[in-house]
């Protein structure tokens, strides 16, 4: 559950009030998401922007400047036809406001439902979606380094206590030294756009086999398009522990964003390291959740191993998998 902040319904209508979507009629706490408090929204609705929105509350991992960043972007596309929520603007034309000394925004709320074992027809949309994501993000101006790279990655992973990584597991303390090494081989100069850089099933929702939104763009960042490949690729392509590998689904989703654009020889080549980096950016984010959240916290921890055995996949099966 991610409601880290409790709103009163007087708060709330004061919120709304500064949009041109009418009144408020109802607000719930959205259950799914870690980073963030999230609302369903709905109102007596505009003709401009309708009645249903999403209000997020931005709490964790989230630098204010970006927010601009982040919030463009989806407006940019949006507006070339990639299926994204657009922000909804308050009366003074600001797409993020401060609330009780957070930020907030309200965002179109889009049908669908995220889908928790994908088919591989499911998969080949994602991946033909993630490459028509990258077409349409080269036209988009803004610049926002990745925070979370693979440096990053390992040394977040060397900041956790030994002790605390091992009561989470005695194998994660072994990882700190994987990651090092994928870190000092990550390979330069692969083409790079804007990526989401979290497309988990979570964050996509299907009608049927379409995809009708990505969402949580609250990690994208100006870096290489099959890193983003990766990501999907480590997010999609297993049970959620990790522990089977779905290779219908993995192929499907490489496939599918193939259709629409060619990995190149140097991309194919380097998705078995790209994978691993992709597996450790999950490692240490959720190692340092895990030992950094409130146990009395909403909000569901998720296992730091669930990625460390994809990672150990990937470092096993890597080649044969990318065809590299
Ligand atoms: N634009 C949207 N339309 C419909 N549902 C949405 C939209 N944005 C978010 N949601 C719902 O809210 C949940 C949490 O949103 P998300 O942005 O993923 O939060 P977090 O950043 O905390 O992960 C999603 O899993 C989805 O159910
Ligand atoms: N996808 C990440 C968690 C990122 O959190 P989100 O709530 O912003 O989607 C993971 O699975 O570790």
């Amino acid at each position: 559950m991610a409601v880290y902040t409790q709103l009163s319904a007087e708060t709330l209508a004061e919120l709304i009030a500064e949009y041109d979507v009418g009144e408020l009629v109802s607000a719930k706490g959205i259950a799914e998401g870690v980073s963030n408090s999230n609302w369903l929204i709905e109102t007596s609705g505009s003709a401009a922007n309708g009645k249903r929105f999403i209000l997020t509350m931005y709490e964790r991992r989230i630098e204010l400047e970006d927010l601009p960043f982040f919030l463009d972007l989806l407006d940019h596309l949006a507006a070339h036809d990639c299926p994204v929520p657009r922000t909804i603007h308050d009366r003074s034309g600001a797409s993020s406001r401060m609330l009780q000394g957070k930020a907030v925004a309200l965002i179109e709320f889009l049908p669908g439902v995220s889908v928790d074992a994908p088919t591989p027809a499911q998969a080949r949309s994602v991946g033909r979606v993630l490459a028509e994501m990258h077409a349409t993000a080269m036209g988009f101006s803004g610049k926002r380094q990745n925070s979370l790279g693979p440096d990053v990655s390992a040394q977040v992973l060397a900041d956790c206590p030994a002790q605390a990584l091992a009561a989470i597991d005695p194998a994660l303390p072994g990882v700190v030294e994987m990651a090092r090494d994928v870190a000092q081989r990550w390979p330069d100069g692969l083409p790079r756009s804007i990526i989401h850089s979290d497309l988990f099933p979570d964050n996509v929702l299907m009608r049927g086999d379409n995809v009708s939104a990505l969402i949580d763009f609250y990690f994208a960042c100006n870096d290489a398009m099959a890193y983003d490949l990766a990501v999907t690729h480590a997010a999609w392509s297993f049970s959620s522990d990790g522990r089977d590998y779905r290779p219908d689904v993995g192929q499907a989703l490489v496939e599918g964003y193939e259709s629409t654009r060619l990995l190149e020889d140097d991309e194919r080549e380097a998705m078995p390291l790209l994978a691993q980096g992709a597996a450790l950016r999950f490692i240490s984010s959720r190692a340092q959740d895990w030992i950094e959240t409130p146990a009395d916290a909403l909000v569901t921890r998720k296992d730091p191993m669930d990625f460390v055995r994809r990672l150990e996949f990937y470092r096993r099966e890597g080649k044969a998998v990318f065809g590299s």
